[in-house]
């Protein structure tokens, strides 16, 4: 459904998107990388806010480069730094950007207002609201048009646990018939909703695989053993260790190795995170 091809953009000699080639189909996609991976010149591309400086975009296969007018008809977009203008009301808000895209039924805005639970706070100024209430009213505002394509920026910065899981949960809802790309460094952000994840470095693409093909290949790697302080230093410029925490006077540490690092290890289920981390000393290996 989208497709993206030999996607390149410079700024001057940096090559902040390096040749990223994709097909993405519904369903929640995990964007993960560091600060400066290239994820959000990525997303604005995709978005059609910037062009690529080579490469292709296609939307079911029609170039959105050359006609991003087809892109923005089908697309959600809460960037990172999505602002609300803090003297209107949530309905007030809504109807503002309705009437900015042409959209005109007001039972939509009714039934966004719901979906993101905010049907009570309707008629309450957004200067109130908390961060997660701002996040969810961002995304009943992407979803306005009732996009096939919605891109989420960052999404949980400033978010506390409880907020994150509500807009996680709604993310992976409306990943259900849209494809939704999420773009986040916090791995578990996106951990138990993402159908794949596209994990970026460098501007490159490195993993798009789904979480339990990821998981799958770092089973039989992942290590916990409960050493002596002595024998963890001798033993941590020897193998990756994933974590480690003090425990009474020992170490517990969790190393990702290819055999057995040291006589008591037992094999352990990897988390995804350790999963990403494991992938990541392969493909530096390689
Ligand atoms: N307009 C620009 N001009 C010059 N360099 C840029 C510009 N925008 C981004 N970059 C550089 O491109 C690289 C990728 O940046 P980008 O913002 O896409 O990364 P990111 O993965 O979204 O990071 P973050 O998580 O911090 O938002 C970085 O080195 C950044 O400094």
């Amino acid at each position: 459904m989208l497709t993206l091809k030999n996607l390149v953009k410079t700024y001057g000699a940096l090559r902040a998107v390096d040749d990223v080639s994709l097909e993405l189909r519904p369903g929640v996609v995990g964007l993960i990388g560091h600060n400066g991976a290239g994820k959000t010149t990525l997303m604005q591309m995709l978005a059609t806010l910037s062009k690529p400086s080579s490469g292709q975009i296609l939307l079911d296969g029609q170039d959105i480069v050359a006609h991003p007018e087809l892109m923005r008809r089908r697309l959600g977009y809460l960037p990172q730094d999505f602002g609300v203008y803090p003297h209107l009301s949530a309905l007030e808000f809504l109807q503002y950007f309705a009437a900015l895209k042409g959209v005109r039924d007001p039972a939509r805005i009714r039934r966004l207002l719901e979906l993101v639970n905010l049907q009570d706070h309707a008629h309450r100024q957004a200067a109130g609201f908390s961060g997660g209430m701002r996040q969810r009213l961002g995304i009943a505002q992407a979803l306005l048009n009732d996009p096939d394509v919605l891109i989420v920026d960052e999404p949980t910065a400033g978010l506390d646990p409880e907020e994150r899981l509500r807009f996680r949960h709604l993310l992976s809802e409306i990943g259900f018939s849209k494809l939704v790309i999420v773009s986040t460094h916090i791995v578990s952000d996106v951990e138990n909703m993402a159908g794949h994840l596209a994990i970026m470095r460098q501007g490159k693409l490195v993993v798009y695989e789904s979480p339990e093909a990821l998981l799958q290949r770092a089973r039989g790697q992942v290590w916990s053993a409960l050493l002596e302080p002595q024998h963890y230093e001798s033993l941590r410029g020897q193998v990756h260790v994933l974590q480690a925490q003090r425990i009474g006077a020992q170490i517990q540490a969790r190393i990702s190795h290819a055999s057995q690092p040291c006589p008591g290890a037992l094999l352990s289920e990897p988390s995804l995170e350790e999963a990403l981390m494991a992938q990541r000393y392969a493909l530096q290996a390689a």
